[in-house]
């Protein structure tokens, strides 16, 4: 005789591709119903449309099917309610505590997960009139070298005696960690919040905290903008006199989120000079204008190779950044050179600021760290 818990079993051996966790922990099995050798499943995906319901249902087939007995399975398949999907990301990511044990807080618990929701405030970071200043660093086009830019801010504003904090919601490009040579999972505190890694003086939190080493993260839109909620939300953030968020490139329900979420936010943009990354960075920039987002300036990244007597090789081409910070009316607050020594400084886990501090490229983030500080304070 075939019954509930059986079934329910064999469903935790059906995983979402996406969340990476079974479909029973994750809340997503709605209702089993059992009349003799046949069973019925009602499953609720974590949004409409999802391109990977064909997998699921195929899993659940194949897991229920091996049951003794059942000769026939109905599956259903429906959208979750808000509700039902914010239980299922907080059961994803306290899953991905789970599965680092060695992070667990004194007294074995992972740091607490608060249900998502519009009526638990995010933060008193986030109010107009709390001192942190938050700016999210923007670009339209991947590669253009805004993580490494948010990175050497972040360390330059600490030169210049500044309490910095770095939030990577690069979701599926996150590479804070890399960049500031730090690793491991989440620890959490005795409020069992996460306390951000510490490295070069700037607080750090980025999923690299949270997902198993070389996972790709596959969250769509929705999700994620839950993830930022809850950096606010779940991290125990120090005092702040500045918290950069590593945006993800384009236009997507991240830097949306922001604009939307977090008013406060300051935007900077960086492109390269190559009139397509410009295009792109423009365009970008217009979603965020169109959701009173306040742009405080343009960085201009790879700008020129400086060669022996001040001559510079323009790689990219010319005048990208500035035509961009004319056409949004903002300050273009720097051209950062093209030089070795900033990619090394990267992939050793210390940002050129640090690493090469006579360099180029290290003076001019510390002269553009300045510049920020004064547009973000007008
Ligand atoms: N000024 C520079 N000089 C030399 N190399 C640079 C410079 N800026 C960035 N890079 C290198 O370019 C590559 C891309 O940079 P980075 O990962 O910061 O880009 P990104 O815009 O954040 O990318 P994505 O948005 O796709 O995550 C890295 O290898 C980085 O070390």
């Amino acid at each position: 005789m075939i019954n509930h818990g059986m079934v329910l079993e064999a469903l935790r051996h059906v995983t979402d591709p996406e969340l990476h966790y079974d479909i029973v922990t994750l809340n997503m099995v709605r209702n089993i119903r059992i009349e003799g050798d046949r069973v019925a499943i009602d499953v609720a995906l974590t949004v409409a449309g999802c391109p990977l319901h064909q997998k699921i249902e195929q899993d659940i087939r194949n897991q229920v099917g091996q049951l003794p007995d059942v000769k026939d399975i109905a599956v259903t398949l429906d959208v979750m309610t808000e509700e039902e999907r914010r239980t299922a990301f907080s059961r994803a990511f306290q899953q991905a505590q789970a599965k680092h044990p060695e992070a667990a807080a004194p007294q074995n618990a992972g740091p607490k997960i608060q249900p998502p929701g519009l009526e638990i405030p995010w933060s008193p970071m986030l109010s107009e009139d709390h001192p942190t200043v938050i700016i999210g660093i923007a670009s339209g086009k991947g590669g253009v070298g805004k993580s490494t830019v948010t990175a050497n801010l972040a360390v330059a504003l600490t030169r210049l005696g500044k309490r910095v904090g770095v939030m990577d919601m690069d979701i599926y490009g996150f590479s804070q960690g890399r960049l500031f040579g730090a690793d491991g999972p989440a620890r959490a505190n005795q409020e069992q919040k996460v306390i951000p890694m510490h490295a070069h003086q700037v607080h750090l939190v980025t999923m690299s905290m949270f997902v198993p080493k070389n996972q790709a993260v596959v969250w769509r839109g929705p999700m994620l903008g839950k993830m930022m909620q809850q950096f606010f939300t779940d991290v125990a953030w120090p005092e702040l006199d500045y918290l950069l968020i590593d945006l993800p490139p384009g236009t997507g329900d991240v830097a949306l989120d922001v604009a939307q979420r977090i008013p406060k936010a300051r935007l900077v943009l960086v492109t390269t000079p190559q009139q397509v990354a410009t295009e792109v960075a423009y365009r970008a920039a217009d979603v965020a204008q169109r959701a009173h987002q306040r742009i405080i300036g343009v960085i201009e990244n790879m700008s020129f190779v400086p060669l022996a007597h001040g001559e510079r090789l323009e790689v990219f081409g010319h005048g990208g950044g500035q035509e961009l910070a004319q056409t949004l009316d903002v300050p273009l607050l720097g051209q950062i050179p093209l030089e070795p020594v900033v990619r090394e400084g990267s992939d050793q886990g210390t940002p050129v600021v640090l690493s090469a501090p006579e360099s180029l490229a290290a003076e001019t983030f510390l002269q553009i760290a300045q510049k920020m500080q004064a547009a973000a304070s007008l």
